[in-house]
């Protein structure tokens, strides 16, 4: 499939894309996420793939949304058009494990898209930020409100209302992200990450992500109760009894997704 603002591969069980919209530091607009979520079909629909990673550039991983593209627009065309919920909510509806690699600028919706992903691996250089407020606009693809689970209120209000950017040491201290690594070994360490996510029976990492995401949608009691259904589930798979087996064998288990 050819794409004009995404690169897309696969390495193994891993699927990756790489957001490749250089001179305007892969700025979201609606045809890169239009692709994005084309890939994202497609990685989904490949039973061959376990896990997707999500990088950017050097730079940038995304420096948000498309401020050209959207300056203009008003509020019968965002309203009716519903922007911002059709496509971009299709990487947080991925039910594979999706990782983001993040090196530079994660501003605005490219920290957002950032946030929909299951994790964050930063690089040394990576800088996060809701920046929005400085355009005259408050943060529509999640900001206010991913973020804030993520790192708190306190710091959540910081980012969002002065829009200052906040760096990848920051960012691991606050829990944004799950670990900080040098710049040079970001996609390395995303795709080693991946793998091993992608060597995990894959209907077990679906219903572990399920379960985790559902941690942020509920109560404490009904998230036990859901994840407890899922637990008893996970014993109705071949994947449980090779695991198990493999355990007390000795060996690396062959699960079969199944
Ligand atoms: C999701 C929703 C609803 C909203 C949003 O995401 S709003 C956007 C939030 N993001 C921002 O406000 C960040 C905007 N960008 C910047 O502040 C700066 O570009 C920077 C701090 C990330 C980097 O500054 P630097 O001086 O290194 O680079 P620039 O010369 O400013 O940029 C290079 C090139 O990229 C274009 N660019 C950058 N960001 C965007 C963007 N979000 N939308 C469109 N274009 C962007 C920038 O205009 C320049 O291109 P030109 O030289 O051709 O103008």
């Amino acid at each position: 499939m050819a794409f004009e603002n995404i690169l897309v591969s696969t390495q193994g069980r891993v699927g990756l894309i790489t957001l490749n919209r250089p001179k305007a530091l892969n700025a979201l607009c609606d045809a890169l996420v239009a692709e994005l979520g084309t890939a994202l079909d497609a990685f989904e629909a490949d039973a061959a793939i376990g896990a997707i990673v999500i990088t950017g550039s050097e730079k940038a991983f995304a420096a948000g949304a498309d401020i050209k593209e959207m300056k203009d627009r008003g509020f019968i065309d965002v309203y009716a058009k519903d922007f911002i919920t059709v496509g971009w909510e299709r990487v947080a509806a991925c039910r594979k494990p999706v990782i983001a690699a993040v090196a530079g600028f994660a501003l605005g919706g490219g920290c957002e898209m950032a946030m929909m992903c299951d994790f964050i691996i930063a690089a040394e250089t990576a800088k996060f930020g809701q920046p929005e407020i400085t355009l005259g606009i408050i943060p529509g693809a999640g900001g206010t409100q991913r973020l804030t689970r993520a790192i708190g209120k306190a710091k959540a209000m910081d980012l969002v209302l002065t829009g200052r950017m906040m760096d990848a040491a920051e960012a691991e201290r606050a829990g944004l992200v799950s670990r900080v690594v040098p710049a040079e070994k970001l996609l390395e360490e995303a795709m080693a990450a991946a793998e091993k996510i992608a060597a995990m029976s894959l209907p077990i990492a679906m219903m572990a992500k399920e379960s985790v995401n559902r941690a942020f949608e509920s109560t404490l009691a009904e998230g036990i109760r859901f994840e407890r259904r899922l637990f008893h589930a996970s014993f109705a798979t071949e994947d449980q009894k090779e695991g198990m087996a493999a355990f007390v064998d000795k060996r690396k288990p062959a699960f079969k997704n199944r």
